[in-house]
């Protein structure tokens, strides 16, 4: 395995006039359940498809797995995409996607699709036209993995699957992982999907990537400070402020440092990966507001 799963420098992606992507500079080692979120017309999409050489860049470059998306057969091999939809052939049934599946894919492994199918409960005689959306979901999932991918890359996988639905396909897909060794990188609205699989997160929000880092080190460095009102400016330099909100009397900031907080005027809590993202989030608007003033004045 390389040590890079994904390089990225400035990457960029326009469709007419507008960027979809914008001045992406991201690396992420390889071994880890990559969760990249962000609203709707994000630029999700748009970086995966980069990522798996379905789009080529407008800006910059990438690199996947040492080598250039789509670029030749073995490249291709190494790495599996599914779909926004889980796309299968309503028509075919499952042994004839698994029969495509190998005619297409040098390194497919039959016995662990048709085990995976068996576990999953499903006959290998059934239309996939007939199938639910989670069970479509899942045999999307079975013939990525049987492409024995490096990197297995799912647009927005559990998007239209009930609750239950949900749990199960990260279920599997979490015990994949653990069977066989490979790189995911998975998108999602939902941080709530991602929380309990992903140990690397980027928060893509209005086509810039707002943070790229292992979620550990996220965890461990974030914190929500209550307290008085005081001013971001005079917050000690080691602590960068992430956002904030006031209220007449009292502040609370988000802010990142890896230095202990002894001022015992906050209260002082961490915050969960969903906080997180939704602190990215507000930092994105908060930048957006003071650019905006910026050009006005
Ligand atoms: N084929 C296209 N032509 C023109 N604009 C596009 C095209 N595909 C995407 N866009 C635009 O690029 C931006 C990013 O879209 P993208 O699909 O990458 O976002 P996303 O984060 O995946 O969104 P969603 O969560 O809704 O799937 C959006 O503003 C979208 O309208």
């Amino acid at each position: 395995m390389t040590s890079s799963v994904l390089e990225a420098q400035g990457l960029g992606r326009k469709y007419g006039k507008r960027w979809a992507l914008r001045e992406c500079t991201i690396d992420i080692p390889a071994g880890h359940v990559v969760g990249l979120v962000g609203p709707n017309g994000a630029g999700k999409t748009t970086l995966l498809k980069l990522a798996s050489g379905q789009l080529e860049p407008t800006a910059g470059n990438i690199t996947v797995l040492g080598g250039r998306p789509a670029g030749g057969t073995a490249q291709l091999a190494k790495v599996s995409f599914v779909a926004q939809d889980t796309p299968v052939y309503a028509g075919l049934s499952i042994a004839e996607h698994l029969k495509l599946g190998a005619r297409l894919n040098p390194r497919w492994d039959d016995a662990r699709a048709r085990d995976r199918i068996e576990r999953l409960g499903l006959a290998l005689g059934h239309r996939a036209g007939k199938l639910s959306g989670g069970q479509r979901a899942q045999v999307a999932l079975t013939l990525g993995l049987a492409k024995r991918p490096e990197l297995l890359i799912l647009d927005e996988p559990v998007a239209s699957l009930d609750p239950l639905a949900r749990r199960e396909f990260m279920q599997g897909l979490m015990e994949a992982t653990v069977e066989h060794e490979f790189s995911v990188l998975l998108s999602s609205h939902l941080v709530s999907d991602l929380e309990r699989v992903c140990d690397f997160l980027i928060v893509l929000v209005d086509s810039r990537v707002q943070v790229a880092e292992e979620t550990e080190k996220l965890l461990a460095t974030h914190y929500r400070l209550t307290g008085p009102r005081r001013d971001s400016d005079r917050l000690p330099s080691g602590q960068h402020v992430i956002s904030a909100s006031h209220t007449d009397r009292q502040s609370t900031f988000v802010i990142r440092t890896d230095a202990p907080i002894h001022d015992p005027a906050w209260a002082v809590s961490r915050l969960n990966l969903e906080d997180l993202v939704l602190a990215y989030m507000d930092k994105h608007a908060a930048d957006k507001r003071r650019a905006t003033l910026e050009v006005q004045r």
